[in-house]
């Protein structure tokens, strides 16, 4: 692969997402760096900092800029005074669903992977998560999430849950390719007992299976899943299932990682992608220094990977795995000091550097911020 030159359009939004995506743009500048690429950062509003610039949770502007780039990295939206006010008419998350929906990102790829040197920290027994390597399917722009929703003149509330048999299909083409790719097992996750979207899904998926002869089909009901998920995670290669069901499973799944600042994904359609930590904007951390930059670093690496730079991407998830060994990991992660969100991503940024020898004190890391990224 040749010199690239790249647009990226950056969307911190609320909470840690400033803090952290600085980090993966921290990222992509050494890779840019070492690779020699050229990676042109467009930072644009959306979420509740973007409400408060402009009364809209995604402006026009950013929807276009995203338009016109490469590629989205975005950090997490959402804030407090949202959450506490259910009468709040406009809110940050209608930003993340317009976009998810006009960039026509429908589906969300969430790897999940027990790293070694984290299994004592999950609170998952090792026997159980060892070698766990799993990639979540979920579809993200539709289902209930994007049904009809409203109050009943008498009070009561309604969100409709919606499938068409083209959203299951294309999404699950996705999936079964995966698998070919991979172990070449697939599980439909559904609630096909109760739900009548849910046996649409097994029907279409049922009617894509023979074109992928070599993939293993396997059901299960989400409540089993839930639990399956965290009694015995191996069996798990490719996990597809709709938009609620995934949103919730994958954060249960982050247990096996060992924190929801982990787990990086690519929400992908036929025409962008956009690379986002699947966490929120964990907003008590807002500031403070604590938040795990990885879940945006690995995002990151996601994004080199759909530019097809395999061994850029390869060269970040190394450096990862470096930071994870040596033990630079953020509160969380760790009983014994910490490192700042700054320094695990100014020591991952150094690894992919290749400066490996000056990373691990802290006081090299705080002077490489300021001159070496
Ligand atoms: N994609 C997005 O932008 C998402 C936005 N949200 C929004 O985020 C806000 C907060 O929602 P919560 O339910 O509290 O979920 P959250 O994902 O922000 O945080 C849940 C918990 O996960 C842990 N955590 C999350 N990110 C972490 C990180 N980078 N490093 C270390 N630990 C981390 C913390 O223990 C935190 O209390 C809400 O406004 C919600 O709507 C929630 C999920 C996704
Ligand atoms: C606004 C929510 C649907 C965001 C979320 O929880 C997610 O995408 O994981
Ligand atoms: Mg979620």
């Amino acid at each position: 692969m040749g010199i690239l030159r790249k647009r990226v359009v950056v969307l911190g939004g609320d909470g840690i997402g400033p803090e952290v995506c600085q980090e993966g743009v921290r990222v992509l500048k050494a890779v840019a760096e070492r690779f020699g690429h050229e990676f042109i950062f467009d930072h644009q509003l959306m979420g509740a900092c973007a409400i408060d610039a402009t009364g809209d949770p995604l402006p026009e502007k950013t929807l276009a800029a995203c338009w016109q780039a490469d590629a989205v990295l975005l950090g997490a939206i959402g804030d407090p005074k949202y959450d506490n006010n259910p009468a709040a008419k406009v809110r940050p998350e209608q930003g993340l669903l317009k976009l998810r929906k006009s960039l026509g990102l429908y589906a969300n790829i969430r790897p999940v992977t027990a790293y070694d040197r984290l299994l004592e920290h999950s609170p998952l027994k090792k026997d159980r998560i060892q070698g766990v390597d799993m990639l979540i399917f979920r579809e993200l722009t539709g289902g209930i999430y994007f049904g009809e929703k409203g109050r009943t003149g008498d009070g009561a509330a309604f969100d409709q849950c919606t499938y068409t048999r083209e959203e299951i299909a294309r999404v699950a083409h996705r999936a079964f390719h995966a698998a070919e790719n991979r172990r070449q097992k697939l599980t439909l996750v559904d609630k096909a007992n109760v739900l009548e979207t849910s046996r649409l899904w097994r029907e279409v998926v049922q009617e894509i299976a023979p074109q992928y002869p070599g993939v293993v089909v396997d059901y299960l009901f989400v409540d089993n899943a839930a639990m399956q998920l965290i009694l015995n995670p191996r069996q798990f290669d490719v996990l597809l299932t709709e938009n609620m069901f995934g949103d919730i499973l994958s954060d249960e799944a982050s247990v096996i990682a060992g924190s929801l600042g982990l787990l990086p994904s690519a929400s992908v359609g036929d025409q962008i992608a956009l690379f986002e930590p699947i966490h929120g904007s964990f907003p008590q951390a807002k500031g403070k220094g604590i938040a795990n930059p990885i879940a945006t670093i690995l995002s990151a690496a996601m994004l080199l990977e759909h530019f097809g730079l395999q061994a850029e991407a390869d060269c970040v998830k190394e450096a990862v795995d470096n930071a994870l060994e040596r033990g630079v990991l953020t509160p969380e992660l760790t009983s014994g000091v910490p490192y700042t969100t700054e320094q695990v991503g100014s020591f991952i940024a150094y690894g992919v550097l290749d400066l490996q020898d000056c990373q691990l004190h802290r006081s090299n890391i705080e002077v490489g911020l300021s001159t070496i990224i």
